[in-house]
């Protein structure tokens, strides 16, 4: 990576070759930080820096999103519509942008950042001007979802239910320091009013047409999650049991470099445990089917780093698409 400094317009550090250049809004944010991380290891990205005391200024933003090829933006939701905005009123001095906020992700003129939704989202990605970055809960229910419904083994409208525990990194600075001093609870359930703000993406990337209950949770460490769908097997058309589940998760992720299925009696599915932290600092998912054919039930359970496939990891995959680089792995 190289940085520049949009001030002194220094090249503060170079490594290899740079053919590209990004703006990260939010740089110093959780999600912002994540990319930074990963991109110091990519010698064909030019990262551009603004001025710690221009960082909320939108002339300073907009001077700098004309020198960029890709605009990535790590900010809320409000603050993220307000740069769209900018770039909006760029017209073709516009860069693409690629937003890690809630505001795009069912925008019918946004293409959805998980490039393994389906056979032609990769392409969709790469040549999309505007891509939402999914949620992380999302990326995990979406995950283990939609090949089922698309395989036909779970109807569009059946009820279904999302558990998921998430580290506390995922409520962003707040959150991170509500827990880091001590003033939050060692686990709490939340969005118990059935409101949620992934619910919109996750029932329209998996294709459900009734909407599904989403029970996230937050625990006590710092990133890791675990996002799980319980099944009644017997309920559904066809009765599957779980080998078939697994057959066509299998099928769909076959060749994936970044989703795998794990084996049906692997060594989770022995022991009947699984804990959120095993990917952190990776872009990996793991989809798990844990089934029992003795009573007819399933669960399947995600396991990602919500700031790796849940966000810096997924952007940073997402911005090499948008900018025709190769895929250089996790
Ligand atoms: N954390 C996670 O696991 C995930 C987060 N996301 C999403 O990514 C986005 C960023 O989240 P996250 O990194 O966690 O949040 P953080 O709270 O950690 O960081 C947000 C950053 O945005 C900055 N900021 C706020 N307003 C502006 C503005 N107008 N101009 C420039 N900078 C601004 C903040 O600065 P200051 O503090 O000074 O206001 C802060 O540095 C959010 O939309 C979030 O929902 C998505 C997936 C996962
Ligand atoms: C633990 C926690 O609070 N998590 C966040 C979701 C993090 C995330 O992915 O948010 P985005 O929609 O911005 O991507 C929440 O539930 O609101």
């Amino acid at each position: 990576m190289t940085v520049i400094d949009s001030n002194s317009q220094t090249a503060r550090a170079t490594a290899g070759t740079a053919t590209r250049s990004v703006f990260v809004d939010g740089g110093s944010g959780t999600t912002g930080l994540g990319i930074a991380e990963r991109l110091a290891h990519q010698s064909d990205v030019v990262v551009k820096t603004i001025a710690e005391d221009k960082r909320k200024d939108p002339a300073a933003k907009r001077a700098l999103m004309a020198e960029v090829d890709l605009v990535i933006l790590c900010l809320p939701d409000d603050a993220a519509k307000e740069t769209v905005a900018l770039i909006d009123g760029m017209g073709h001095a516009a860069p693409k942008v690629l937003d890690a906020s809630t505001a795009y992700r069912v925008a019918p003129d946004w293409a959805y950042g998980f490039p393994e939704l389906a056979a032609d989202q990769s392409d969709k990605v790469r040549n999309a001007r505007k891509v939402s970055n999914p949620g992380c809960y999302p990326t995990g229910g979406i995950a283990l979802l939609r090949p089922l419904v698309d395989a036909g083994l779970l109807p569009q409208d059946y009820p279904i239910t999302v558990n998921a525990v998430s580290g506390y990194s995922g409520g962003g600075k707040s959150m991170i320091a509500a827990y880091e001093n001590g003033t939050a609870p060692s686990f709490e359930l939340y969005g118990l009013g059935l409101e949620h703000k992934h619910l919109p993406e996750l029932q329209l990337y998996s294709r459900l047409t009734r909407r599904p209950i989403f029970i996230p949770s937050v625990g006590n460490y710092r990133q890791g999650m675990l996002v799980s769908v319980p099944l009644q097997l017997d309920t559904l058309p066809g009765k599957p049991d779980g080998a078939d589940l697994h057959a066509a998760l299998a099928k769909h992720y076959a060749g994936s470099k970044y989703v795998s299925v794990l084996p049906l009696d692997g060594a989770a599915a022995k022991s009947g445990r699984l804990e959120p932290e095993a990917l952190n600092e990776t872009n990996q998912l793991e989809l798990h089917v844990f089934a029992s054919d003795k009573h007819h039930q399933a669960v399947l359970v995600a396991r990602l780093d919500n700031l790796g496939k849940g966000a810096s990891g997924a952007a940073v995959q997402n911005m090499r698409l948008m900018l025709g680089l190769p895929d250089l792995g996790s």
